[in-house]
């Protein structure tokens, strides 16, 4: 199975193929809801930065249950990309962010979503949707902690890989019917069809690394005919650390006039506290070098990129019998195996973590301060994604891409070049513990 067939978790549902985004965005267009919006007698005018002159979470004025469970969450200050959204998002203005890697995009549309929710038994006002089951799971935890001091809001998550009957189950009951849904495309569009989920009542639209989801058409096609299901007036967010020029567009057909938080130079996505390097070798010398660096490297947890689940598979039970405590994470895994085996890693039973782009985006596991790319990815956005595993929020990490051909020279280049990122020789003496690990 290639890398490429890796990503897409959906794949067990049928596709049914249409081509709506366009015209039920054309059906949309009458509206202004994302230039002047009214909520609770707040009228917020779009652009106007409340955010920068925000010192606290306390600044956004979001309910008392929240700023409770915030605090718990020991998050002191709201992050720039935090500072900008979240006034914006939570008076139901359309957003479109992109914002580096780790730096807190979750909770702009978790807060925000909880912020405007007035949850009715049996009705689902909020979806949101990512590419990964993995990073659905984790989402639906972000919003288990934040919700905390909402015992009336329930959340659930549904993926593919599962039972569809679990999930039936879950949605023919009103008192375990959710108000937000957490999913992944294929199965969402799976439980629409079959009329086990409908959208009537959804207010507010969300795709976490929406560049993913509308650039491959399958994906889109999904999307689109969920986007369908759903009433005309609603708010839509959409976020990722890369947004090309080209996917900007296909974003907007799905708003109405958002609040465009976007970085206009890659470099402004370079993760400062990030160490970067390459190590130029052979293929056959990967394991030996791979080997050596767990050994002289003080990682916390170390993610390790491969290309193929056949790849994920050889090395993580290679890496075991060298008695490093590896982990593979993969399609070719069951479904609750593959959710088992990222909680392992998450809660660190695990340190090592061998795995495909399935990993790549989203996963949030805040002791990786390693990551490796044992195969380099054939895009500079992928690369961007993946390291970014490491130093997440700001904290120290490093990142070592293995370089074996010619044309993982020409990725690198193209690396450098799009985030004006140096990526330098890894040091035959190695690297200094002090420059990725914590103080
Ligand atoms: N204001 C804050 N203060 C402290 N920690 C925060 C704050 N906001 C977010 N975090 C933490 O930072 C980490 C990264 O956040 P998150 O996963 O939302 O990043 P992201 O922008 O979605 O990244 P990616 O592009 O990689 O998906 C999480 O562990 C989150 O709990």
């Amino acid at each position: 199975m290639s890398a490429e067939e890796d990503l897409i978790d959906y794949s067990d549902e049928e596709l049914n193929t249409t081509d709506a985004a366009p015209a039920a965005a054309a059906e949309n267009g009458g509206a202004k809801k994302g230039d002047l919006t009214a909520t609770g007698g707040t009228t917020e005018k779009k652009g106007s930065y409340v955010g920068i002159h925000a010192t606290g979470f306390r600044d956004f004025l979001l309910k008392p249950e929240l700023l409770r469970a915030i605090t718990d969450c020991g998050f002191e200050h709201p992050s720039e990309v935090q500072q900008n959204c979240i006034p914006q998002a939570m008076v139901g203005t359309d957003i479109l962010c992109q914002a580096k890697s780790g730096l807190g995009k979750t909770a702009v549309f978790v807060l925000t979503t909880l912020q405007q929710i007035e949850p009715v038994p049996g009705e689902t006002s909020v979806l949101v949707m990512c590419h990964t089951r993995e990073l659905a799971y984790q989402i639906k935890n972000e919003y288990n902690r934040f919700s905390k001091y909402m015992p009336e809001v329930k959340t659930q998550v549904f993926y593919g890989g599962t039972p569809i009957q679990k999930d039936a189950e879950i949605l023919k009951n009103k008192e375990t019917h959710p108000h937000i849904v957490v999913a992944t495309p294929g199965r969402l569009n799976a439980l629409i069809r079959d009329k086990y989920l409908r959208l009537g009542s959804c207010r507010i639209f969300v795709l976490d690394e929406c560049d993913k989801l509308l650039e491959q058409i399958d994906m889109r096609r999904d999307v689109q005919e969920i986007f369908r299901a759903t009433p005309k007036q609603k708010q839509v967010m959409m976020f990722s650390a890369t947004l090309s020029q080209e996917v900007i567009p296909i974003c907007k057909k799905f708003m109405q006039n958002p609040a465009e938080v976007l970085v206009d130079e890659g470099s402004k996505l370079t993760l400062h506290g990030l160490a970067q390097y390459f190590i130029k070798l052979d293929e056959k010398e990967k394991n030996r070098k791979l080997n050596e660096l767990l050994d002289e490297l003080q990682f916390n947890q170390v993610i390790i990129f491969v290309k193929s689940t056949l790849r994920a598979t050889e090395l993580d039970k290679l890496l075991r019998e060298c008695n490093f405590p590896s982990i593979a994470v993969h399609s070719g895994v069951s479904q609750e195996e593959r959710i088992k085996r990222y909680k392992e890693f998450k809660e660190f039973n695990k340190r090592i973590c061998v795995a495909t782009d399935v990993f790549g985006r989203g996963i949030d596991i805040e002791r990786i301060n390693l990551a490796i790319n044992y195969d380099l990815p054939t895009d500079a956005d992928s690369y961007l994604h993946r390291v970014g595993r490491a130093g997440r929020f700001g904290t120290k990490g490093v990142s070592i891409s293995f370089m074996s051909s010619e044309a993982d020279q020409e990725v690198l280049k193209e690396i450098e070049k799009r985030f004006e990122a140096p990526i330098s020789e890894y040091p035959e003496g190695g690297i200094d513990p002090s420059t990725y690990m914590a103080n």
